[in-house]
């Protein structure tokens, strides 16, 4: 077999090719939702922009014919620093949503993130994973039992660790949804960990007459905890022994608290240039935070991670792992296939940089391989 005859060549390779792909086979509400982000998107421009101000200075004549791309993180060995980032109403995508994603991530040997909002179970994402750490993105309810329920539920069902999102007090002030009257929920998608929930449905819904409209608008009344303070990250930690990471942390005092709290990772994140336009890039703001805290908790990125060499400059920089959100999203167009598509040329692509590098693991990348000239 050729080397080539191994790539899907009816498939897309590129970022921008998959992403006209999804625009062809998606409706235009759905693809907004997902390629758009808050306000004018200038942070969205520069969660990709902030990777082009690094280049990468590589070393020569190393032995690289071995290539070793496994990281450990939270006391795991991961077999790939690339984490399938928590994205919800994967069923706005393809009939499967994350069964697709999470089943390639499952075998392909990459960490998946379930999101509050998925279209499939907390338990059911759980029983697609074979010996490949996965993660409960948790937006933290306004309503303690609730709350209390999924993080019961994602221990029960073994999880590796609860992301715990605090960039989304509220949602970001989204024009392209707002133009295209778009919002996922409607459609029926993301619900499932709230139709499956014994408290959520006890609560609220113990007769079995809610409408769907209803039991969709009890969840979005429910969904964000406005008030949600490091008081509740410090009675988590009391609460359970899973890893607990915090995602959409930008400021190196909030990563100070965090690592001073206990708290065992963060995502360096702007949520995808969704949240408040104008915001640093998650790659911009990385060195203050691994000089900050990048000794005591495990720190990832995410935002823009397009290509291999975006993982390089990333791990580089500090960061242990990083995450994907629209790639993966893209190639869930195609199903499982297109999934395991993007994830299978991104490792390739990640791989050989590293090689061209002239290091053999993740673990040899430092500020000494890369140079800031933008
Ligand atoms: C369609 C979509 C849905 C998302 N849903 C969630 C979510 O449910 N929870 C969360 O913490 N982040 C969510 N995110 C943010 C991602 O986890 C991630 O931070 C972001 O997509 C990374 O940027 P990238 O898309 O440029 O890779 C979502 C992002 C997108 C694009
Ligand atoms: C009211 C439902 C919105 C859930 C937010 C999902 C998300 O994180 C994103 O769209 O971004």
């Amino acid at each position: 077999m050729s080397s080539m005859e191994r790539f899907q060549t009816d498939l897309p390779f590129s970022f921008h090719d998959w992403e006209e792909l999804a625009q062809q086979e998606l409706d235009p509400g759905a693809f907004g939702y997902i390629q758009s982000g808050s306000g004018n998107e200038t942070t969205l421009r520069h969660n990709e922009q902030a990777f082009e101000k690094w280049s990468i200075i590589p070393r020569v004549l190393a032995d690289v014919s071995a290539q070793d791309p496994t990281v450990k993180l939270f006391s795991r060995e991961h077999q790939v620093p690339i984490l399938l980032a928590p994205v919800g109403f994967q069923g706005i995508v393809h009939p499967e949503g994350e069964r697709a994603s999470a089943s390639s991530a499952s075998e392909n040997g990459f960490p998946f993130i379930t999101s509050t909002v998925s279209s499939v179970s907390i338990e059911g994402i759980a029983k697609l994973m074979n010996d490949v750490p996965y993660y409960f993105q948790l937006y933290w309810p306004n309503d303690h039992d609730v709350a209390v329920s999924f993080i019961k539920r994602a221990e029960q069902a073994q999880y590796a660790g609860i992301v715990v999102t605090v960039d989304t007090p509220f949602l970001g002030w989204r024009e392209r949804d707002l133009s295209n009257h778009y919002f996922p929920m409607q459609t029926g998608a993301g619900i499932e960990n709230f139709v499956s929930d014994q408290v959520f449905q006890a609560k609220y819904n113990s007769d079995q007459s809610l409408t769907k409209a209803d039991f969709i608008k009890t969840i979005q009344s429910i969904l964000f905890k406005q008030n949600l303070t490091w008081r509740q990250i410090e009675w988590l930690k009391e609460q359970t022994q899973l890893p607990i990471i915090l995602k959409g942390v930008l400021h190196p005092e909030d990563a100070r608290r965090a690592a001073a709290l206990g708290v065992d990772g963060l995502i360096v994140s702007n949520h995808g240039g969704r949240q408040l336009d104008g915001v640093i890039s998650g790659l911009d703001a990385l060195p203050e935070i691994v000089t900050a805290v990048g000794n005591e908790l495990t720190i990832l990125m995410d935002g823009g991670v397009r290509r291999g060499a975006d993982i390089i400059k990333a791990l580089a920089l500090g960061a242990d792992a990083v995450l994907l959100g629209r790639p993966y999203v893209y190639g869930l167009v195609k199903g499982q296939r297109g999934v395991t598509a993007v994830l299978t040329n991104l490792k390739k692509d990640f791989v050989t940089g590293l090689a061209i590098s002239g290091v053999t693991s993740p673990s040899e990348l430092n500020s000494a391989i890369i140079k800031r000239l933008g």
